[in-house]
């Protein structure tokens, strides 16, 4: 068994249905915690709308291939197409820190899978959700994922409003 948590976005079509709907798949496949949804300006460098984002934990018999795989069925069960590096999409599905039962982290250098995310550390988006449901989060090599939100521009933290709030 490992623990996964993966970063959810979007921003096209209808974005809180296609995150609701992956994080109803996701119970199939052990969904531990889910934080709610929020909206967050488009990170870097594609002009684009902005995306609705959420973290989830989940805790299953697979390997972090397995989570790799399932997160791709995920996008493609939400019609993603290949598209633009960074850019839009109908359903992101990001691998952000695999750990085995023991507690040991996955680490990762291949390109097709690697663990940690490389960019999460900087990402306001992936930061400030999982942070609510894991105040003693670290993600391998970076440090508390408390300690690297504080580190970031406090504008960046501020823009990531929770959606259930602006509706
Ligand atoms: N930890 C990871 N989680 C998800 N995909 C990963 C990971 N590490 C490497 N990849 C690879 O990244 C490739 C490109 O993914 P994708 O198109 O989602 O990139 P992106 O979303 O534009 O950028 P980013 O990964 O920075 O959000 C995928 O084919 C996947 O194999
Ligand atoms: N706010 C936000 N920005 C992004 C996101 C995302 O999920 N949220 N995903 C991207 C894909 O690489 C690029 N930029």
């Amino acid at each position: 068994m490992t623990r996964a948590v993966l970063s959810l976005g979007a921003n096209l079509g209808d974005r809180a249905r296609a995150l609701r709907t992956a994080i109803t798949a996701l119970k199939d496949d052990g969904l531990v915690a889910r934080s709610t949804l929020y909206e967050t300006p488009p990170w870097g460098p594609v002009e684009q709308p902005p995306y609705l984002n959420a973290v989830v934990v989940v805790r299953g018999p697979r390997d972090a291939r397995g989570w790799l795989d399932r997160a791709g069925e995920l996008e493609q069960a939400a019609g993603r197409t290949r598209d633009v590096r960074f850019g839009p999409r109908t359903l992101d599905v990001d691998v952000i820190v695999v750990t085995e039962d023991d507690g040991t982290p996955v680490l990762s250098d291949a390109p097709e899978l690697t663990l940690p995310h490389p960019r999460a550390h900087e990402r306001a988006f992936v930061l400030v959700p999982w942070l609510t449901l894991d105040p003693g989060a670290v993600i391998p090599g970076r440090g508390r994922v408390a300690d690297l939100v504080a580190a970031l521009p406090p504008d960046d933290v501020a823009a990531v409003v929770r959606w259930d709030h602006l509706r």
